[in-house]
């Protein structure tokens, strides 16, 4: 099982870091961008190579990579070859990928989605989806039927979902923090998070249905910590949006583990910031990263090494 993956790899590099991969061609230095244009790199060849390079720079020291598709499907048939490309060569480094595509639908459109990104597509006996990885984001506002269709996938293939529960956004909060019958909408979403979690604990006591909540609402992910103790959580908002490694450790449990801390622009751009090249500063980036996180873990005692 993929859950149980991830704790090995978070375990083996006493890190809880997700790498975002949203490679955006105007924020890359322009002298990468001027090479590989002179030496005829097509579009996804540039996108999956900036992949490439954070990627070589951090696989061991971080468990997981997160590409969010929308930065690939901008570019295009181009920008979606770049991001099988990063699945595949992420998955080669022995890093667990999770596919930010935040999919949902009606329950045979819920199912074709499963299909392309977790389950199996033959077509004249080979295996055609080309995105399959190892865990996806899921949009559970549909409502439950479109969930399911996922959570079949995962049950047969040992994969891995996060449900978006309460979002980074500064605006998250107009419809997952509406009250009905005295509670939140998102706590509705963690209610349903416990009663599809059935048959997929895996050998540390942590399910294969995460949640996605962001880093900007601390005092929200440690509620969600309570309500969904089984659960892994996907934090981003860290870096960029603002979130600190004091605001993440509400998401963890006592054993030191629970939570997967989401950083894209702070570590793949850091170069803006820390002023060598593109995967020297992503390195630097995580460990800073890494220290951050873990010390503050120490400090209430959720330190797990
Ligand atoms: O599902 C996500 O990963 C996600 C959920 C959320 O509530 N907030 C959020 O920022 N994200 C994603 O996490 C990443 C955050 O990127 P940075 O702000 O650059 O670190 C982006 O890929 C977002 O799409």
């Amino acid at each position: 099982m993929i859950i149980d993956k991830l704790i090995e790899k978070v375990d083996l590099k006493k890190s809880h870091i997700v790498v975002g991969l949203d490679p955006r061609i105007e924020l890359m230095p322009e002298n990468f961008i001027s090479k590989k244009i002179r030496e005829g790199a097509s579009l996804s060849n540039i996108l999956f190579e900036f992949n490439k390079k954070i990627i070589d720079s951090v696989y061991d020291l971080v468990p997981a990579v997160k590409p969010q598709v929308a930065y690939y499907e901008m570019y295009g048939i181009e920008g979606m070859i770049a991001f099988r490309d990063t699945i595949k060569y992420a998955k080669e480094k022995g890093l667990i990928v999770i596919s930010d595509v935040k999919r949902s639908d009606i329950g045979s459109t819920s199912k074709a989605y499963s299909n392309a990104h977790l389950g199996k597509v033959l077509f004249s006996g080979k295996q055609v989806n080309d995105f399959k990885t190892d865990a996806v984001t899921i949009n559970p506002y549909l409502g439950s039927d479109t969930v399911k269709e996922f959570i079949e996938d995962i049950k047969e293939d040992g994969g891995m979902i996060f449900l978006l529960v309460k979002t980074s956004n500064k605006s998250s909060g107009e419809i997952q923090d509406r009250i009905s019958n005295n509670k939140k909408i998102y706590e509705y979403v963690c209610a349903s998070i416990n009663s599809f979690a059935d048959d997929t604990l895996g050998k540390n006591n942590y399910h294969s249905i995460g949640a996605v909540t962001g880093a900007t609402y601390s005092s929200e992910l440690s509620q969600i910590r309570k309500l969904i103790p089984r659960s892994y959580l996907l934090v981003p908002g860290y870096g960029a949006q603002g979130g600190k490694g004091s605001d993440v450790v509400s998401g963890f449990n006592k054993d030191g583990l629970g939570a997967l801390v989401n950083s894209s622009r702070g570590i793949i751009y850091a170069f803006n910031r820390i002023g060598k090249n593109i995967g020297e500063s992503a390195r630097i980036a995580v460990k800073e990263m890494n220290e951050d996180i873990n010390l503050n873990l120490k400090n209430v005692n959720k330190y797990r090494w």
